[in-house]
């Protein structure tokens, strides 16, 4: 290519990110109008909701639609993400709690979700991630639910029985585990490998292939793990690319997990009840009385309507030894009519029966 034909393509780039930067700031001054017209229009007492996931959603899923190339939906759609972030932030800045410390996965799906636009508190555990919640210290607060290799969170799940919470959204995160090096690192004497215990287990085979004899050694988040290793030459921690950057390690070996498509899910929890989308999911809990046939009882309305069963998940019930409480996920809102009927009758069988929450669909 020659100079000159460089030359009028950058010309050109410029006068186009002229117009996208007029573009954007036109769409950031429409969005402060939107929260002009939230706070004109509320009663008495009310407070304004700035943050609307199911606004949100639709947004990005029109974008991916209308899409033409030759960028991906996938990245058109992290694009708008952000827009939405700042233009959000000009509105009302949210304020958003996360299992931390900074560098987890979990900041990444915050970050996914939400944008960057957003104030991220890092906490300790996944229950003060609900307390800080429950307590109005943030808006919302992220945490893992589930993984593809590992199953269940059982932290979460049992946190969800101990505050009231409602979900208002879901994220799925590809997670790419690397074996981690600091720069003072002695690579050939490495006898601690330092890990969240999911991690290790989600690289097991790796780990058994290829450093069998090294001590692993289950710390409180990958992103600890990282940190660990800065100051110790003959450790290595498994983490992932946020770890890596945040730490300044080195990989060693990357994408190490053992399934290649490791994947966690995590939920946004908040205090705000999310209207329709037409592309929704719900989760509830359930207590059903210790007989037989209980589960097939709970089970029978979902079918009877063709309602897609996402998840269903079983943990001790703490209020009674050997009584258990079922965590299910399915397709729809429950507001939606016949979503409406499944609820009723399980109630009628059920000992209780909690609405955590309908949400949309994750778009990313
Ligand atoms: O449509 C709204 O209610 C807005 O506040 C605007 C907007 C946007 O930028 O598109 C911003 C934040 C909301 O979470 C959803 C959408």
């Amino acid at each position: 290519m020659s100079e000159q034909e460089l030359k009028a393509l950058r010309l050109r780039i410029d006068a186009l990110d002229e117009k996208v930067l007029e573009l954007i700031s036109e769409r950031a001054r429409c969005a402060q109008e939107v929260a002009r017209v939230k706070m004109a229009s509320l009663a008495e007492g009310e407070v304004p909701v700035f943050y609307r996931p199911e606004r949100e959603a639709q947004v990005l899923k029109r974008v991916m639609e209308r899409n033409q190339g030759p960028l991906g939906n996938e990245e058109m759609a992290r694009l708008f993400r952000e827009i939405m972030s700042s233009c959000l932030a000009l509105e009302q800045p949210l304020k958003v709690a996360y299992l931390g410390p900074e560098g987890t996965f979990t900041q990444a799906a915050a970050m996914k979700h939400f944008g960057h636009a957003v104030i991220s508190k890092p906490m300790a555990a996944i229950d003060e991630v609900f307390r800080e919640v429950a307590a109005g210290a943030v808006n919302f607060g992220v945490v893992p639910v589930e993984n593809s290799t590992e199953g269940a969170v059982n932290h979460t799940l049992d946190s969800f029985l101990e505050h009231d919470m409602v979900i208002c959204g879901e994220v799925e995160l590809r997670i790419h585990h690397h074996l981690l090096v600091g720069e003072n690192t002695k690579t050939d004497s490495i006898s601690r490998i330092y890990s969240h215990a999911q991690s290790l287990a989600q690289c097991r085979k790796w780990l058994d292939a290829h450093y069998p004899n090294v001590e692993r050694v289950a710390v409180s988040s990958n992103a600890e793990a990282a940190k660990r290793v800065k100051g110790e030459w003959n450790s290595a921690a498994i983490a992932g690319d946020m770890a890596a950057g945040l730490y300044g390690l080195t990989r060693l070996a990357e994408k190490i997990e053992d399934r290649p498509d490791n994947s966690t899910r995590f939920l946004m929890i908040g205090n705000q009840e999310v209207p329709p989308t037409g592309d929704d999911k719900t989760s509830i809990i359930v207590s059903m009385s210790n007989k037989p046939g209980a589960l097939h009882e709970l089970l029978v309305p979902f079918h009877d309507n063709g309602i897609d069963l996402t998840r269903i998940e079983t943990r001790p019930s703490r209020s009674g030894k050997w009584t258990y409480v079922f965590f299910i996920d399915f397709v729809g809102h429950h507001r939606d009519p016949l979503i409406k009927d499944v609820l009723e009758k399980i109630s009628q069988e059920a000992v209780a029966l909690k609405v955590l929450g309908s949400y949309p669909k994750a778009v990313l």
